[in-house]
């Protein structure tokens, strides 16, 4: 194998599956956690006959992702099966396309007003407390909660970024909610196609067919954002919208960027209705199957950590108050519960990987790199290294105090990515996080049920996301 010759250690591959076959019957992470003891910090290994680099080591994860960006800054394909316009998005575009539509997506999300965008949160998180009220009353020994929390996930995100009006926590049948689920079947690792389809991309043609009920509603759904993007457009054009009320979406139509036509010359233009649906199907596709799984791991690990939970509820206590709306100001003081939520995205890491693909022949320091490589950074294994992170089984969000994290190299944990591809909804994600668990958390004590099981059964669907649901009980406060 090239990897012998080129002196990278790794398992022997098999002809036409590579090492594909070692997956089988086994949690795809312990794979490479094993493959890490075995071979060390970096090593190789073929899926099908492609070959993958795969990184575990801090340092080397920012020397692809930001001092060789240049060198790496193509991410493999995330869902085999795309359909016109998401070509033109964030999620699948790369050279000088995905830089200048990076650039206005990045700058819309700095521009979106924050305040407004926590007041479309917390309404869609009272809505949230109504339907976990109905459900608390109704189930004394506790209930699965990701049904619930998927759909205020969206509707909350949606409302705030686009002026959704949909009513997704009252409708499990909107088209907006139905897509997102068909969008993570088909992209999920459980998938047989999906995982043909991403091996051998050769087949990507005769597989597509059987991606039935994502094209279905990819259609749907698609017409339903054009029909957003025109109404938003004609309020724009003819109420105008006030600054401080401009949303996610007002800021995709209002940003431009320079371009290079066909007489060389550059031209300043802003993005096609086309290249907005993309980009908030990227949004979605690719930001809320995450979201919705670190909120739903952040409630089971509230379940099962009480006195840590107690701490967050003080400090939710001490800085929002009885307030029934905690401001952007408020949401950012919460420490105790930024704590939390990383430690519980230590322990349970939705976006387990990075990936990149190799678009020029280099060797970083002493590793060598080669065109058309998978890069996997998979700094997963490194969140449960005792060197990195003594007793990595224990729950203990004292691990991100801004002093502890600065013993550690900078690259040892990065749950949104890094540089200039990392994720740019990540701020959105966590003020969402916050706005719900400040409501729920001010009412209810959230306890383990009879059904719930601790550690969590996860599955890679394709994010990192609880496979049977997440169980707990609501305690009202006295
Ligand atoms: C809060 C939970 C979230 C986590 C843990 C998370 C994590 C990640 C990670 C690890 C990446 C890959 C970064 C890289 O390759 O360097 C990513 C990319 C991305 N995320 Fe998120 N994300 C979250 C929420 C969101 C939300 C709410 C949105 C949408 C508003 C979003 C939109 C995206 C997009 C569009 C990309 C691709 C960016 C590009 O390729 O340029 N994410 N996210």
């Amino acid at each position: 194998s090239v990897f012998n010759e080129l002196n990278v250690p790794g398992p022997t591959p098999k002809w036409v599956f590579g090492n594909i076959g070692e997956f089988k019957d086994k949690f795809p992470l312990e794979v490479f956690k094993e493959w890490r003891k075995t071979y060390g910090n970096i090593f190789g290994f073929f899926e099908g006959f492609k070959p993958s680099i795969v990184i575990t080591d801090p340092e080397m994860a920012k020397q692809v992702l930001v001092k060789h960006f240049d060198k790496f800054h193509v991410r493999p394909i995330y869902n085999p099966f795309v359909y016109y316009p998401d070509d033109l998005s964030l999620l699948n575009t790369y050279g000088e396309t995905w830089r200048r539509q990076r650039s206005v997506v990045a700058s819309a999300f700095k521009s979106a007003n924050t305040a407004h965008i926590v007041k479309c949160l917390n309404r869609a998180a009272d809505k949230l407390m109504l339907k976990l009220d109905e459900s608390a009353r109704l189930n004394h020994n506790g209930f699965d909660i990701t049904s619930l929390v998927d759909r205020f996930s969206l509707e909350a995100f949606a409302s705030a970024a686009f002026n959704y009006k949909g009513n997704i926590l009252d409708d499990p049948n909107a088209t907006l909610f139905r897509y997102m689920r068909a969008f993570n079947h088909s992209s999920s690792a459980d998938n047989p196609i999906a995982g043909l389809a991403r091996v051998f991309e050769s087949l990507t043609p005769l597989l597509k067919p059987f991606d039935k009920e994502h094209a279905m509603l990819h259609v749907q759904h698609v017409n339903e954002i054009r029909k957003c993007i025109k109404e938003e457009r004609e309020r724009l054009a003819n109420e105008g919208v006030d600054s401080a009320e401009r949303n996610l979406l007002h800021h995709l139509m209002l940003g431009t960027f320079l371009e290079k036509a066909e007489d060389g010359k550059w031209h300043r233009r802003g993005l096609s209705d086309e290249e907005i649906v993309a980009h908030i199907n990227s949004l979605i596709g690719g930001g809320l199957g995450t979201l919705n799984a670190s909120i739903e791991f952040v409630i089971h690990m509230l379940a099962v950590n009480p006195e840590a939970q107690q701490r967050v509820y003080q400090n939710i206590m001490d800085v929002c108050g009885n307030e029934e709306n905690p401001s952007d100001k408020q949401l950012k003081e919460l420490e105790e519960l930024d704590k939390f939520i990383l430690e519980t995205l230590r322990l349970l890491p939705c976006a387990p990987g990075l990936a990149r693909t190799c678009t020029e022949d280099c060797e970083i320091n002493g590793v060598p790199f080669r065109k058309g490589w998978v890069v996997r950074i998979m700094l997963c294994t490194v969140y449960n290294d005792e060197s990195f992170f003594p007793k990595p089984e224990v729950f203990d969000s004292d691990r991100f105090t801004t002093e502890e994290k600065e013993k550690r190299h900078p690259y040892t944990f990065l749950p949104y990515g890094q540089g200039p591809r990392m994720c740019p909804g990540y701020h959105i994600g966590v003020f969402q996080t916050k706005a719900a668990l400040v409501k729920i958390l001010r009412k209810y004590v959230i306890e383990s049920s009879p059904q719930t099981v601790d550690p969590l059964p996860v599955a890679l669907r394709p994010m990192l996301s609880p496979k049977d649901g997440v169980c707990v009980k609501l305690t009202k406060r006295t």
